[in-house]
Parts: C-alpha cells; structure tokens; sequence
C-alpha cells in the first residue's frame, strides 16, 4: 500500500501525501518555534509571524497494521511550571513537593518580587536539600526577568546535568504563564534539552473569586483567569477556610475557564506527587487521555448527574438531546464571556486541504485568542490518527498510533480561550469533514 508523509510547511497544516519509500517506524513530531522577540504576550507582534513547521512526520499507511507506532523516546528534563494567585499555596505545595517521598532531585527556580528570604519561604530545602535552588527576585518571569530564566535553566542543563531530575519553577503570583511556557519552545538551548512537563495552578478557595471578578482595564489580563486557563492540573487550596457550597460554586467557575486539566480541592497543597510531576502535559503521546478525559467528564455530567469531587463540573450549554448521542456536538461554557473552554466531537474523516486552510486561518486569526488547544483527528488518506496541541502559535503535531480496523473515526478537539465562539467552531470544523 502506498505510505503517507505529512509535511507542514507554512500557516498549520499543510498536509501533503506522497508516495514515500518503505516505513519509518518511529514517529517525529514536529513543531512551529516562535522567535523569542515574537513573545510578548500583550501585544499583537507575535500573533501574526510567518509560520515554518520544521520536521515532517512520517509514517506508513501499509501492510504492516499491527506495526506498533511509537514515538522517539523523549529524554529531555521535565520542568513543572507552579503558579497560581498571590498567597495561593504554590510555596506550601513546593515544600510538599521537596519533603515528600518521590526520590527525585528536583531543581528549583523561584521567581519572586524584591528580597526573600529563601530559607524562611522555602523551609523545605534546608532539611531535604534541593539540588539546587535558585531564586529570581529582581522582576517577574512573565516580563522582565525571562532572559534570566532562560540563563538558568541553560547553565543548569551545562554545568548540574545527572544530578537532577525535575525542575520545578515556582511564578509570582501575578505571573501570566503564557509567556513562560513560551520560553520552553522558543529556545534551541532550553528545547533541546528541558521539556515542559505542566503547568500547575494553585486557586485560593477563600479569596479567588475576588481576582476572578476583577475587572481589568482593556488590554490587561486578569492573571487569575489567565492562570487557570493554561493549567494542566488546578489545586483549590485552602479549602478548610470555607464551605463545601463555596467549593462547590468556584470549581464551576474554574471549569467553566478550563474544562481540559484535572482538578483537585486541598488544604496545605497536600497531593499525590504523580498528580504534580510526570504528567505530561505537553505530550502528544498523552493527547488522547487529555481530549477524551474532557469529553468524558462532559459526557459522565451530562447524563448521570453524578459529581466527583476531584472533577467537579454542573450546568453548562447542551446542544443534544437527553440520553442521545449526536455524533456532532460542542460544549460552549459562556457563562464567563472571556475565557472559556469549547471541545468539538465529531464522527467522520477530515478533507485534508480543507481542514489546513480552517486550522491555519484560524490561528493565523486567532491565535491571540486561542491560549491552549488539543486534538485528534481523523484525516482522509492517513491510517493513523493525527494529534496535536498547541499554545497560541506554537503548535506541535504528529501522526499517532494506526486506526483501528472496526474503531469509530472520532475527531475531538479542545480549545481554551478567549471569546470563543462555540458554533463557529463546530461549524468551521464540520465544514473539514468529507
Ligand atoms: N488555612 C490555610 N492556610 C494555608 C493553606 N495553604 C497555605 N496556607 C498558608 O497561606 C499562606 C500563603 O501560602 P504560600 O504557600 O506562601 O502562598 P504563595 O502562593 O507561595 O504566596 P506568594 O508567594 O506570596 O504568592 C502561608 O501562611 C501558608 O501557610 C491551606 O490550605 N489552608
């Protein structure tokens, strides 16, 4: 049978088939890098680059369908971005990560304003020894001091390499992690050899619906919004200083921002380190448990009405029927006009050159807007199933396992951003399908 190479080239997905000569068995992904100059996150500057997609993908549609598609082991040292608002729990929960039991070196960067104090924030270290804790205090991560950052971590990965496994960076709290997890793309020398591994927000139960309200001037983020929405797991801390109907209301809020990560409700930031650390949450090969998670969850409060406190979640827009399943639906969370979570579902096969020309003008349009997204797609032509992810204009995508011979074409896609209309995505994507 004929094999298949994808390659992107310009705007996302420019899909190519081509005849290729015989099976690759491992899998690159590839990915668009924006210029470091490109990043400020509050200006529309990087929004509208010229886009490259470096490496193609390339895979077999052969002969060989219980040939196993694996993805090149990936070596690279995690880092763990920790943020949430001011006073949130993010030094409590550090110190839980270094005291617990995990036997993993962890280095730490913390990034906060002015003086500290290290050893009086960061208590842990004294009697756990970190293997290294270094502190930014002269600005904050997310403006003034990247460039620091960038330097440590480099000089890290140079002088300390095999003597830790993690790094953990813990934000100020009024840190917009947009532009550090940008960072960790941007840069040859921190790509090449630290991976992000997740973004973890800690959300003060007591106080986070005043920072939710806030409103801000046009133009400026609200930084508690913000970090909600590109986390990969959400920590409600502090719950011990409310009530179980105040919980209950805010992680609605939260999901209604992002309906993609795992939450959880805690006092003193106590969780399971595998919640926090390992969870790849930028991991192609780890797209399919975030998308169908999301769809489940929607799926499981839809028609049992049953609530887990871990994901919590309650009344949202239906656009199908009780206990019926349309193939095609979305969600639209617009109880909060800014950021929202959107996850389109939908049977089918996508037409390849209609489905490059509506993801590419829609982050070439959008990709201000569209902070985080996920998918898996089923595209004419391809035996094997195509994820994806992406973070404003970076975006990385790659064939993944082969379809199964009798498995459903499930297309499913999320996206968390702001102003996000719900049917006009639906739209735009079902306008792909064959
Ligand atoms: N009651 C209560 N207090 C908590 C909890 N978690 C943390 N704290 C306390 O809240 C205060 C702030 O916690 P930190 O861990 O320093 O918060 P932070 O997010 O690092 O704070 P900033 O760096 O100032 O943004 C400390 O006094 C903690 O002991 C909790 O679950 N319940």
């Amino acid at each position: 049978m004929a094999s298949l190479s994808m390659e992107i080239a310009t705007t996302v997905l420019s899909f190519t088939c081509r005849q290729q000569p015989k099976i690759p068995t491992t899998l690159v992904p590839f990915f668009y890098k924006p210029k470091i100059g490109n990043l400020s996150y509050k200006t529309a500057s990087y929004a509208k680059p010229m886009r490259r997609f470096s490496v193609a993908a390339r895979r077999t549609a052969s002969d060989d369908i219980d040939v196993e598609t694996k993805f090149l082991a990936d070596n690279r040292i995690p880092a763990t971005i920790i943020t949430g608002f001011l006073g949130s729990g993010k030094t409590t929960l550090l110190n839980h990560i270094l005291t617990a039991d995990h036997g993993k070196r962890i280095a730490v960067i913390e990034n906060e304003y002015g003086e500290v104090d290290i050893d009086g924030s960061l208590v842990a270290a004294k009697t756990t020894g970190a293997e290294d804790i270094i502190m930014l205090n002269n600005g904050c991560l997310c403006c003034t001091v990247r460039g620091d950052l960038v330097r440590m971590i480099s000089e890290l990965v140079t002088k300390k390499k095999g003597k830790f496994d993690h790094i953990v960076i813990e934000t100020t709290g009024l840190a917009n992690p947009a532009p550090i997890i940008q960072t960790f793309y941007a840069e040859d020398s921190i790509f090449n050899d630290v991976k992000l591994d997740g973004v973890v927000t800690l959300v003060d139960a007591k106080h986070a619906g005043f920072h939710l309200d806030e409103v801000k001037p046009k133009g400026v983020v609200n930084e508690a919004i913000e970090q909600i929405a590109y986390a990969d797991r959400i920590i409600v801390n502090k719950t011990d200083l409310v009530s179980e109907p105040q919980v209950a209301s805010l992680v609605e809020r939260i999901k209604n921002i992002n309906r993609m990560a795992y939450l959880k409700h805690t006092e003193f930031g106590k969780v399971n380190l595998d919640y926090v650390l390992g969870i790849g949450g930028f991991d192609l090969e780890r797209i399919e448990s975030s998308v169908s998670a999301e769809v489940e969850k929607e799926d499981h409060h839809d028609h049992n009405h049953d609530h887990d406190h871990d994901h919590d979640h309650h009344g949202h827009e239906h656009d199908h029927k009780d206990g019926q399943h349309d193939n095609h639906h979305s969600h639209d969370h617009t109880h909060d006009p800014g950021v929202s979570s959107v996850s389109v579902v939908c049977e089918g096969s996508l037409d390849l050159e209609k489905a490059n020309m509506w993801l590419g003008t829609l982050l070439l349009e959008r990709s201000e807007d569209i902070y985080r997204m996920k998918g898996l797609l089923s595209v004419e032509g391809m035996n094997e199933r195509f994820v994806f992810q992406g973070v404003h204009d970076i975006f990385q995508g790659s064939p993944d396992r082969l379809w199964g011979p009798d498995e459903p074409r499930m297309n499913k896609i999320v996206f968390i951003g702001k102003n996000l209309d719900a049917q006009e995505l639906e739209k735009g994507f079902k306008s792909c399908l064959l």
